[in-house]
């Protein structure tokens, strides 16, 4: 589905990703993990075709990108990020907002097709806010405007979804929430790449984390294997615990003796 080969990433004086080689095969759910400034969101932005490495391969559903035509494969990606909330119109109504996710277009001029109105609908109801359908996306919570982002992101029926922090910032409840929303992808034939700061988040849905962790992919593979409290302590030049419960993984730092944690 995704093929990253040999991906460098040089920015004025920096290289932010040297050699990086990421696979992401048909039926696996992958978590990208790092610390700030690693190089996750610059990721998900060559698999949009938004950015390119200086160097390395980049092939997304079949394409290599540079031989083909961008805008098409990303009408098979719904891509949720911050900056996209921040490009939608806060007038428009819920429901033409998510309507809007059926072409990959900001806003409509023109009037929107009955087909188009009734799948923003059903969408709408699988999230839980088809009550709010003729809201103005202003009036919505940041967990609500999360999960709208999902229902239009769905309006494609994207064979990728692509998800950068979607929690930052929601609270306890409304993460919760719009996890559940996440995990009940699994009913849909769709492979989900998701970035987060936050372990708890990777719900029994995900298959796969990867660890971006000096300019490199630190660790890659089935999630028991990668969240090792050694892989994650030394990511994090922490000391780290983990435990599983209820199909997720929480961690916790070890007070260092003196009782601080650093
Ligand atoms: N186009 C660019 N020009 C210059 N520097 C860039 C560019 N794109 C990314 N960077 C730099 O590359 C580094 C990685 O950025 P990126 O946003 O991918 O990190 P991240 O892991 O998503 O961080 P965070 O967790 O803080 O969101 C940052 O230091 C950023 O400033």
């Amino acid at each position: 589905m995704i093929h990253l080969q040999d991906i460098t990433f040089i920015r004025g004086e920096r290289t932010i990703l040297n050699g990086v080689n990421f696979h992401v095969q048909k039926g696996e759910q992958w978590v990208i993990l790092g610390r700030n400034g690693s190089g996750k969101t610059t990721l998900l932005e060559f698999m949009n075709g938004y950015e390119f490495p200086s160097s390395g391969t980049v092939d997304v559903l079949g394409n290599r990108y540079g031989q083909c035509d961008v805008r098409e494969v990303r009408k098979q990606i719904g891509y949720i990020s911050q900056s996209l909330i921040e490009k939608l119109t806060l007038r428009d109504p819920l429901w033409e907002v998510v309507a809007t996710g059926e072409y990959a277009f900001l806003r409509f001029y023109q009037e929107i097709p009955e087909e188009v109105k009734a799948k923003a609908l059903s969408l709408l109801d699988e999230v839980g806010l088809l009550h709010m359908a003729e809201q103005p996306l202003s009036t919505l919570s940041q967990g609500e405007r999360k999960k709208a982002m999902l229902a239009r992101a769905l309006m494609q029926d994207p064979k990728l979804l692509i998800m950068d922090e979607p929690c930052a910032g929601l609270d306890l409840y409304e993460r919760e929430k719009l996890l559940v929303d996440l995990d009940n992808l699994r009913k849909r034939d769709i492979t989900v790449i998701y970035v987060t700061h936050h372990i708890e988040e990777i719900m029994p849905l995900f298959t796969h984390v990867a660890l971006v962790s000096g300019g490199r992919i630190a660790a890659a593979g089935p999630k028991e294997e990668v969240l090792q409290p050694s892989t994650l302590s030394e990511a994090y030049e922490l000391p780290i615990e983990v435990e599983w419960q209820h199909g997720r993984p929480w961690i916790r730092v070890v007070p260092s003796e003196k009782g601080a944690t650093v």
